[in-house]
């Protein structure tokens, strides 16, 4: 006989368990297959009688759209290409379409070439025709979030858009690839690589971040390498702008440290070569800061920044300028910054002449004066250790360029004379964002002194001159003599017992090497050099 009620627990439904989830995570190079498809094309229910009978009224003629006062919207009217009587639409009569990049969610993107300029463009244009006047309304949106960005070579360059027979074009640079196809191809990316992504990334972000907009949807599939091999921000259609003061506190905080937390996890994954979850619980340890479960293939440096950028708690994740000051991350951007210099001049050099000039200062400056440096350490290496350090004033990483002046990165904009303290100061602060002894992030620095000093591990990757006098513990200073306003580096014979403090203590070696001294004389006239590729550099921006 079954009895029922009672306190006879035994008829009660069951609890239910949650089963864990050991999900392990997949590499792209093993999956092979797309992670994603292109989304199924909607129905077409039935054929609107405007495809049978064209008839274009002034709502279907092109119309710029612009929600800025300053814009040129006269574009389309001036147009010698474009005839209105012609039933062939503006985006035929003046682009050539070149190739069809993608298909997203709401459009498809051509690689076009003006009939006007010659210039090669990306053409964005909306799958659908507008499904009404709020639908119009929010896929302008989108010109309208590009237009309140201010131009930077580490954003997607936003030229034009217009509409026509309901349908919107957006206008903007083309790149190479996605950060997302790349990696599909690229399973084995070095770091090198890697570092220059991120310092890309950040600057980026950053750029985005000082104007009050967060971007809300950083992931490889946004992330684009432009043809001038930078990487750079795409797709700026969830922006979010944090200029009011309503939304200050709220979104400018937190929208800015998500946008970080998708950064670092955009580098993981591409560093990493691994499909991240996106639920479960690989999904909440990562959540959780343990980046170390996936990232122990990468250097410990890598690792340590990633943590800083992956803090669980928003308060405490790296902002975009702090990573970009840390001294690891600001050498690879000054070693960058002059090779993208050398680059970009070499891209637009048109003589035959300058471009040979260019490729011998090029071979010069990254390899016979690195090679001269060299040499002259280990010739010099039998006088005192001091007296060697002091000679050898200037940095491999500085490649014989003796200041960083016209290097107008923000990074690079704070005053030079604050590098000396860069060391401390990094601590410092990390110190005071809560990064206590037992955080692997600090422990890694105290592990590793040489971290803000450019390792080694970034120095094989950048593939920069190894440093003799390695030893942990120099540190090097930078100072700014007044008389000349020329800063120089030079390495001091301290201790460095990376504490906070240490900035402020008196050192008994700081009055020696405090005092003035000459600039060292260069083999190379690297200011005049430097000015040249600057005022190359600022006429293509
Ligand atoms: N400027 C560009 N240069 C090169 N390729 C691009 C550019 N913009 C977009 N693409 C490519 O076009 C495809 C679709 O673009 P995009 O993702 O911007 O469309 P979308 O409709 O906004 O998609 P979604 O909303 O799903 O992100 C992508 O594969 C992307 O790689």
């Amino acid at each position: 006989m079954i009895l029922v009620g009672g306190n006879d627990t035994s008829f009660q439904r069951p609890a239910p368990v949650f089963v864990p989830e050991h999900r392990t995570l997949s590499t792209k190079k093993s999956r092979g297959t797309p992670k994603f498809a292109p989304p199924p094309k909607a129905p077409v229910k039935s054929c609107p009688v405007t495809r049978i009978f064209p008839r274009i009224s002034d709502y279907d003629r092109p119309q710029p759209v612009s929600f800025r006062d300053d814009s040129d919207t006269s574009f389309i009217v001036q147009s010698p290409l474009y005839s209105a009587e012609k039933t062939a639409l503006y985006f035929e009569q003046c682009y050539a379409i070149e190739e069809k990049l993608g298909v997203g969610s709401f459009g498809e993107v051509y690689r076009v070439r003006s009939k006007e300029d010659g210039r090669q463009y990306a053409c964005k244009r909306t799958l659908l025709r507008f499904r009404g006047e709020g639908d119009r309304r929010r896929r302008m949106e989108e010109v309208q979030k590009h237009e309140k960005l201010p131009k930077h070579k580490n954003c997607v360059e936003f030229y034009r858009a217009w509409e026509e027979r309901q349908h919107l074009y957006l206008l903007t640079e083309v790149c190479r690839t996605s950060l997302a196809d790349m990696a599909e191809d690229r399973h084995d990316l070095p770091e090198s690589v890697v570092w220059d992504y991120l310092v890309d990334l950040l600057q980026g972000v950053s750029h985005l971040h000082k104007h009050h907009l967060v971007h809300m949807d950083i992931k490889p599939e946004n992330i684009f390498i432009g043809y001038d091999g930078l990487c750079k921000l795409g797709d700026f259609g969830l922006v979010i702008e944090t200029s009011q003061e309503y939304f200050e506190v709220m979104n400018l905080q937190f929208g800015a440290s998500a946008d970080i937390f998708s950064l670092g996890m955009t580098v993981l994954e591409l560093a990493t070569d691994l499909d991240l979850p996106k639920q479960g619980d690989m999904w909440q340890s990562l959540r959780a800061g343990q980046v170390a479960s996936c990232a122990y293939s990468l250097s410990s440096d890598l690792q340590a920044v990633l943590t800083g950028l992956l803090r669980p708690d928003p308060s405490e994740r790296l902002t975009a300028d702090q990573a970009l000051s840390l001294p690891v991350i600001r050498r690879i951007l000054l070693r960058k910054r002059v090779k993208d210099i050398f680059r970009i001049s070499l891209m637009k050099a048109k003589g035959f002449l300058l471009r040979i000039w260019l490729y011998v200062m090029s071979f010069f400056a990254f390899v016979a004066l690195p090679i001269t440096r060299l040499r002259k350490r280990r010739r010099s290496s039998g006088d005192s250790p001091n007296k060697s350090r002091m000679n050898n004033s200037d940095s491999d990483f500085t490649m014989g360029f003796s200041d960083e002046e016209g290097l107008d990165d923000h990074s690079l904009a704070q005053p030079l004379s604050d590098i000396s303290t860069s060391s401390s100061e990094t601590n410092q602060f990390l110190s005071n964002k809560g990064f206590g002894n037992s955080t692997p992030i600090i422990s890694h620095f105290k592990k590793r002194p040489d971290f803000f000093e450019g390792s080694p591990s970034i120095r094989n990757s950048c593939n920069a001159s190894p440093r003799i006098d390695d030893s942990p513990t120099f540190i090097r200073r930078r100072i700014t003599l007044p008389r000349t306003g020329r800063p120089f580096t030079q390495r001091l014979n301290e201790s460095t017992s990376f504490n906070s403090s240490m900035a402020n203590t008196p050192s008994p070696h700081r009055n020696v090497v405090e005092q003035e001294e000459p600039a060292q004389p260069l083999n190379l006239t690297s200011r005049n050099l430097i000015d040249l590729f600057n005022a190359a550099e600022s006429d293509e921006e």
